[in-house]
């Protein structure tokens, strides 16, 4: 990974000609923050050529489960990881899905949240080990681990709050995807467990690097090298967890999906230009230099500046009590 210049390197992966290089490659230097902008929040620009089409192919081979959207007209989406059968594992289909999921949410202008849950009562297994076994050469593994990294972060980009909900267990691959979300609610009995070291593994879909911005270098180390099971508790202490919920009264989920809805809610009311410009320039200032997140927040106040919301605010005489 290369940090030295704005944008141009945000994400570049160290090896040239490497497959990822161009996966992550952003097409323009200094056009990072016309990307969050833009609300596409793709780390892949031009780099949806022969490789990629590659590796979808190969991973198309591996079908089972699906990834399900609603969009509900209260602006929050539900994404449903769905493998009941695997502990919501990925197949290689699943993870196709999930990125044609995240490209209908880029287009989504309505959208102001997001919630990721696992069907059946548990959260996601991570990566089918059946996948992981056919494709345990080095070379398609960094492709698939490429693949899901793009797809991962164009997640976390999304103008869309974003949380997930933590049933049962989150291991692995599906610990990593915890990390794509803005937060984390956990309900009792579940589980975040990066369980790579057991497995001969580090995570590959980005979630070391986010582990660390999210709980510091020092847990992360300690989640990483232990395989540490976090619970709702540890997971507060060490702020990987932004809440606890009560849970499931029934075994469907749907308790929890409803209390998951109703804390988003909290920071989700409003008009959706807005939300989504909160987002967008709390994504910038995570990723961005100072200066280019300066730009960034300066053109994205812009769009609310004098906007339907601020007009009405200022009709409204609005106080702050
Ligand atoms: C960069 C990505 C790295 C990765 O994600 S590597 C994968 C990391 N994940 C794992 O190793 C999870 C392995 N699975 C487990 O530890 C346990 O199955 C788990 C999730 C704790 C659930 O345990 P139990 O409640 O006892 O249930 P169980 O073992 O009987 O599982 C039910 C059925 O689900 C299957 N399953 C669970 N996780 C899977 C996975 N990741 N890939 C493929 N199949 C998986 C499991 O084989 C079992 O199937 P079956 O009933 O035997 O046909």
């Amino acid at each position: 990974m290369v940090l030295s210049a704005a944008g141009q390197h945000l994400l570049r992966v160290s090896r040239p000609g490497a497959w990822g290089q161009h996966l992550l490659r952003v097409s323009r230097p200094g056009a990072w923050g016309q990307h969050l902008l833009s609300g596409i929040g793709s780390v892949s620009t031009t780099a949806k050529g022969f490789q990629e089409k590659e590796i979808r192919e190969k991973l198309q081979a591996f079908p089972g489960g699906s990834i399900d959207l609603v969009k509900q007209e209260s602006g929050i989406a539900v994404l449903t990881v769905n493998n009941p059968a695997r502990m919501n594992a990925f197949s290689g289909s699943m993870m196709v899905e999930l990125e044609e999921r995240v490209s209908q949410l880029e287009e989504w202008t309505e959208g102001k949240g997001l919630i990721v849950q696992g069907a059946a009562g548990t959260f996601c297994s991570g990566s089918d080990l059946n996948v992981v076994r056919d494709i345990s050469n080095p070379q398609d593994g960094m492709k698939m681990c490429m693949f899901m990294q793009n797809v991962l972060t164009r997640l976390l980009r999304l103008p869309l709050l974003s949380v997930a909900l933590v049933e049962g267990s989150a291991l692995g691959g599906g610990a990593e995807l915890t990390t794509a979300c803005d937060f984390r609610l956990m309900v009792p009995g579940g589980m975040i467990r990066f369980v790579h070291k057991h497995m001969g593994l580090v995570p590959g879909w980005g979630g070391a690097a986010r582990l660390v911005r999210i709980v510091g270098s020092q847990n992360a180390l300690k989640m990483l090298g232990g395989a540490l099971k976090v619970d709702p508790e540890m997971g507060l202490q060490i702020g990987l967890a932004d809440g606890v919920l009560e849970g499931s009264l029934d075994g469907s989920g749907a308790n929890a999906l409803l209390e998951a809805e109703q804390w988003l809610g909290c920071y989700t009311t409003g008009p959706a230009s807005v939300i989504r410009a909160i987002k967008k320039v709390v994504v910038s200032g995570r990723e961005l230099p100072l200066e280019v997140a300066l730009r960034t927040e300066r053109d994205v106040f812009g769009t609310v500046w004098g906007g339907p919301a601020n007009l009405q605010a200022l009709a409204s005489k609005a106080k702050h009590k």
